[in-house]
């Protein structure tokens, strides 16, 4: 193998880092905008459908339709006017580029995706936000929905109401405020509000919640959050109780099919109207956080109080039980100053959590329900709130019926209105059409902070300065009260963990942006979706402890390659500032609530660093590495072509097996590998690490492997196999493509698959066809191969033809994931991915990211290599009890 490249890497880096940097940043500045953004149709949003003609090609999966009878006055915002809150969901949706390339296209073609059994039409992709007010302050919530022009379509989504006279708009309304304020909407904004029945989209929100959403609903008793997964076919009947001012309680049989069977005047209203009264506290956070640092003995009359320090075991009360609430302050000549106002809190809290608890539980008894799920802002993410309610419904239960709490609480009857709309197509979504994203300064609350308005940047940056000050509060311990009980049905004071409570503020992080992508769908060659998880190892407290030090660890280090990517400017530092900054609210947030996000796996960590870098138009922070470690790695493949061309077929496909775990040590998200790139050249690393290739390997199934391919079976090669390639340079060059070319002489169609979006230095579906390209000039079966699979657009002219001994040609195809990290999740990925698997015999994931990771336990419905060096102590212990450097080699047949 020739070696020509024997610059010390971190010369490479020094020199010209700069320069390459700001090249990268110009040519991929132009990619980026037409990758950044998942959802990918061009179309305008689904409304009225009624004459609708497809524009622009039959070939585009997500043509322009128009929409004649479209009328103009349906806007995507609905709004929920309560007695205490106004709260508003809306919907964007970004700059629809076409990213349709002549790979794609090609690709699809030969994956007859453009015809036969998809949608003729597309339901609308886009983001839906959540975003909350106090009703006494409507004048925040008018000038927030001025200021985004969200009556009118909002800022980002110029176009697909242009033309509306103001006097023409109507937005639909639910909640008394619905009534008392269109007029103030019609003379302020100039628009209609359309009423909606409240029951009707309070019922209608959490139906889709719980249909859509994966971590919607949890449990939460004695301090603990637990997600609970909702099995479609067995969601109704269940009992909705909707505490906000006031409390509805509804028994819900199906969709549209329910009955408000009770409700209670006792309800968040009471809670925040008599203890604003009794402590004089101005907000309603504050009175919150009171209640974490009371005692309510001192107010409360308990069993012990009458029964002189004893149980009632009688009949099962413990000594702390509350009696009567309040009880206390008959008996004695005090007055309301004597009492402290943490201790009233807690006695409201408590009396009105309990009453709800017991009312809720009476009902769900009465109708024989065994699901009671709690929604409305009362319950604000409160731990202590949802543990006494959760005490309730299981004391007066005895453990019969269970009380779950909605990750979006207080947006049911929003969300309901929002989907009253006419043909939203929001009924057809699935969950795996979903995808959550928290970014900083999504302007979930109203009052002092706002959100910046979508797509500006620089505000948003300011506005994440701002909040970053706050920073006490964003990370500041959640008042996770763990109330211990005696045992008997008493319940102490909170014992919080800290005693602010997290801000509504920071609360912005707990519910994040839904993005709608109707491209999306579930891997079809899972064995099991519904039992799949693709996280390897739960990421428990502990567990993320350690990731947490690992993430900041090489932050800095992030930060310099994300900003040299985009040219060093000052512009590139402050959006680097503030990218760190943002990681590392989510990371404390994180680390003081794991499950604040929803059940939070690796993967999902690992991807939020990469959204984050995005959301501070981070385009590609290790693009000059990948370029540099390619540029490298295709000027020594001829040599490995031909060094692996001369061995017999079994010592080949070992030596090829070998050289992709050995290539993927280039992985800049390994601590440890980035200090090896230090103490070598690319090249020296690589034969390194093929040098150290000792078997056998710590998972080692090679021979398996090698019986199927070349003995078994060696008469019915697979027909199609699908490789998950992980990182640029040689990983993917002197690795993956060497094992893809080996396949393709077996007759096997290759396609490989690539991320959508860059992550670390993973190769994306971009890049690939730019790169089979240069190996192709030193490889006729890649070349034929890949003109087969439409990859080689512009024939290369003046290529020596050495195809004599190339088979008939199969073709080579380039699929992108439909994910921008470097784990998959493989209950959403890409259509065409999902389209690519439908004949596919054979799997090949590569990589820590998608092979460790994840999926390590995962089973498909066809044959799964997974293939990776481990290269992290800590996982190579937990996981196969062994050493970093380790490689695992699992090959696990289906039959
Ligand atoms: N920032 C807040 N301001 C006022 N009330 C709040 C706030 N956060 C939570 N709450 C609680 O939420 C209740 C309102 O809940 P919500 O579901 O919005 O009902 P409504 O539609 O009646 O306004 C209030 O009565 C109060 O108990
Ligand atoms: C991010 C990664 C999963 C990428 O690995 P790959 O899939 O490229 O093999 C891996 O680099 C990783 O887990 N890194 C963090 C651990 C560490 O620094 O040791
Ligand atoms: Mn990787």
């Amino acid at each position: 193998m020739a070696d020509n490249n024997s610059d010390p890497i971190q010369d490479e880096l020094g020199a010209g880092v700069k320069h390459e940097a700001e090249e990268a940043a110009a040519s991929s500045a132009a990619q980026a905008t037409a990758t950044a953004m998942l959802p990918r149709s061009s179309s305008r949003p689904q409304l009225d459908l009624s004459g609708a003609a497809i524009h622009g090609t039959l070939e585009d999966r997500n043509p322009t339709i128009l929409l004649p009878n479209q009328s103009d006055d349906i806007s995507h915002l609905a709004l929920d006017i309560g007695g205490s809150l106004i709260k508003l969901v809306y919907f964007s949706r970004h700059a629809e580029l076409s990213t349709e390339d002549k790979r794609k296209i090609s690709t699809k073609r030969r994956l007859g995706m453009f015809n036969g059994g998809r949608r003729s039409y597309p339901i609308l992709g886009g983001r839906l936000h959540f975003v909350k007010f106090e009703t006494e302050k409507l004048n925040e919530c008018l000038d927030f929905i001025s200021s985004k022009q969200l009556h009118r379509g909002g800022v980002d989504s110029p176009s697909w109401r242009s033309g509306a006279q103001p006097d023409d708009i109507v937005i639909k309304a639910t909640g008394g405020g619905a009534y008392k304020y269109a007029d103030l909407f019609k003379e302020r904004l100039g628009v209609s509000l359309e009423k909606e029945d409240e029951m009707d989209c309070l019922v209608a929100g959490a139906n889709f919640l719980l249909k859509a959403i994966r971590h919607e609903a949890f449990t939460h008793m004695d301090g603990h959050k637990e997600y609970v997964q909702i099995d479609q076919n067995d969601l109704f009947p269940f009992l909705l109780v909707n505490v906000g001012s006031g409390v509805s309680i509804i028994k819900v049989d199906g969709h549209a099919k329910f009955q408000r069977v009770s409700g209670t005047n006792v309800g968040g209203g009471t809670y925040w109207g008599l203890g604003r009264l009794m402590t004089k506290c101005k907000s309603f956070d504050e009175l919150l956080e009171l209640s974490q640092r009371g005692d309510n003995s001192t107010i409360d009359m308990l069993v012990g109080d009458i029964y002189g320090g004893l149980d009632y075991s009688k009949i099962g009360l413990s000594a702390s039980t509350i009696a009567s609430s309040f009880g206390k302050t008959i008996s004695e000549n005090k007055e309301l100053s004597d009492y402290r106002p943490e201790d009233i809190s807690l006695s409201l809290l408590r009396m009105i959590s309990y009453n709800i608890g017991q009312i809720s539980y009476l009902n769900a008894l009465r109708y024989g329900l065994k699901r009671i799920f709690f929604g409305g802002f009362f319950i604000r993410g409160h731990a202590y709130t949802m543990d006494t309610i959760s005490f309730a419904v299981n004391f007066w239960s005895k453990g019969e019926a269970q009380a779950m709490f909605l990750r979006h609480e207080g947006f049911l009857g929003a969300l309901g209105a929002f989907m009253s709309y006419e043909k939203h197509g929001l009924d057809d979504l699935r969950v795996h059409h979903l995808v959550e994203r928290f970014p900083m300064g999504a302007p979930y609350v109203g009052g002092k902070i706002h959100g910046p308005p979508l797509g500006d940047l620089n505000a948003k940056i300011s506005w994440m300065e701002k909040f970053v000050q706050k920073g006490t509060q964003i990370i500041a311990p959640v008042p996770m009260g763990v109330p211990a009980t005696t045992g008997m049905g008493g319940f102490e004071r909170p014992t919080s963990k800290g005693d602010i409570l997290r801000s509504d503020a920071s609360a912005a992080l707990n519910v994040g942006v839904l993005h709608l992508v109707p491209t999306l769908d579930v891997f079809p060659l899972l064995e099991d979706p519904k039992t799949y998880e693709p996280n390897t190892i739960d990421l428990d407290q502990d567990e993320f402890k350690y990731w947490f030090k690992i993430l900041s660890d090489h932050l800095p280090d992030l930060v310099d390659m994300a900003v040299a990517s985009e040219g060093g400017t000052d512009d590139a530092k402050r959006r680097g500032d503030a990218f760190a900054h943002a990681f590392s609210a989510h990371l404390a947030r994180l680390m003081e609530e794991p499950a604040a996000y929803g059940k939070f796996g690796l993967a999902d960590l690992l991807e939020l660093r990469e959204e984050c870098l995005r959301e501070f138009q981070f385009v590609d922070a290790y693009i000059s590495i990948k370029q540099r470690e390619n540029e490298a790695s295709l000027a020594v493949l001829p040599d490995l072509l031909m060094e692996l061309d001369s061995m017999n077929e079994e010592s080949r496909l070992l030596a090829l097996i070998e050289g992709v775990l050995a290539a993927n040590i280039f992985d800049w998200g390994s601590r440890a590998c980035v200090e090896l790139y230090h103490k070598g050249t690319i090249i020296e690393i690589y034969r390194m690490s093929r040098k150290k290739m000792q078997r056998p390997w710590r998972i080692d199934d090679f021979d398996m492997f090698k019986r199927r391919m070349l003995s078994d079976r060696k008469d019915q090669p697979y027909k199609r196999a699908l490789l998950f390639v992980d990182n640029s340079g040689a990983d993917v060059v002197l690795g993956m493509l060497p094992l893809a070319r080996e396949l393709l002489r077996h007759g096997t169609e290759v396609v490989l698959v690539a991320n959508s979006l860059p992550a670390l230095n993973d190769v994306t579906a971009n890049e690939l066809p730019q790169i089979i390209a240069e190996a192709s000039k030193h490889c006729g079966i890649l070349r034929k191969a890949a003109e087969a699979g439409g990859l080689l657009v512009d024939a290369m002219a003046g290529i020596q033809d050495d195809l004599k001994d190339a088979p008939e040609s199969v073709p080579l195809m380039v699929v992108e994931n439909g994910c921008g990290s470097p784990c998959i999740d493989f209950r959403q990925v890409s259509s065409e991915l999902a389209a690519a698997a439908k004949d596919a015999d054979l799997l090949i994931l590569e990589g820590m990211g998608r092979a460790l990771h994840t999926n390590l336990n995962a089973r498909f419905k066809c044959d799964a290599l997974k293939l990776a060096m481990v290269k992290n102590q800590r996982l190579a212990e937990k996981l196969f009890n062994g050493n970093i450097y380790d490689c695992i080699c699992k090959f696990e047949p289906v039959s």
